[in-house]
């Protein structure tokens, strides 16, 4: 069964009194463990298809299914918990919560679900040690730097064990050395988990470290 699979999706935004349709009739699909990277210019809909996997944004039409789960369909509070519970992301600003340490950011996830236990402690504990950041597990995110940061909340993206990680211009902050470490430890946790990864970035480093390349224009997705 795919992780993910786009039937003739569609997505117009209503902007005052006219719409905009960015999302025509796109279809796509991703086994599980896939790494796939979504690559196109801007403006095209990139992160719009992103937010509408991760259920941020709904689509106007077609068919969204998840595991063969058709999320979309489900109330509010069964959205989320399939949201907190089967899909992690990133993002291009870390969205860290300045008042919490780290490990305390690393669990939001996992307190949208339910309360923590000792083995989320245990595996945000590892987690950290994977991104060379055990030592920065009590400090608050303002003390840290922005590479730090973003290791944090690939961390915290993987907290659950998401079956689906999704990164919209996870290094777009980044300088291209640190660019380069987050983008390894993106692919790599997202191999060692046998979690599906897309991810949309402009930067073409990170795009052709991707075993899978999709291109987005004119409202289609091509394979490269
Ligand atoms: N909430 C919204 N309301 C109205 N229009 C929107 C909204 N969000 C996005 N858009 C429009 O939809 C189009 C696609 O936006 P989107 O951010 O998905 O593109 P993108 O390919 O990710 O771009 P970029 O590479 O620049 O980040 C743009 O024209 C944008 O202005």
């Amino acid at each position: 069964m795919p992780a993910l699979q786009l039937t003739d999706v569609s997505k117009t935004y209503a902007a005052g009194a006219e719409t905009v349709e960015v999302l025509s009739g796109v279809s796509l699909a991703a086994e599980p463990g896939d790494a796939v990277v979504l690559t196109g210019p801007s403006g095209v809909g990139k992160s719009t298809l992103l937010y509408l996997v991760g259920l941020l944004e709904p689509p106007t039409g077609g068919r969204v299914e998840l595991f063969g789960e058709t999320p979309w369909d489900y109330d509010e509070r069964r959205q989320a918990k399939f949201r907190a519970e089967r899909i992690g992301f990133v993002f291009q600003d870390h969205h860290l919560l300045p008042q919490l340490t780290v490990t305390e950011n690393l669990l939001v996830p996992v307190l949208a679900g339910r309360t923590v236990t000792k083995a989320d402690e245990v595996r945000a504990a590892e987690l950290l040690d994977r991104v060379d950041l055990s030592h920065r597990a009590t400090h608050r995110p303002g003390r840290l730097s922005g590479g730090e940061r973003q290791r944090a909340a690939l961390c915290r993206a993987l907290i659950n064990e998401p079956g689906l990680l999704l990164a919209d211009e996870p290094t777009g902050n980044l300088d291209p050395a640190t660019a380069e470490t987050v983008g390894t430890l993106l692919l790599d946790l997202a191999k060692d988990a046998g979690t599906t990864l897309l991810c949309v970035t402009h930067s073409l480093d990170l795009a052709a470290r991707f075993p899978r390349k999709l291109a987005f224009a004119g409202g289609k997705v091509t394979e490269t």
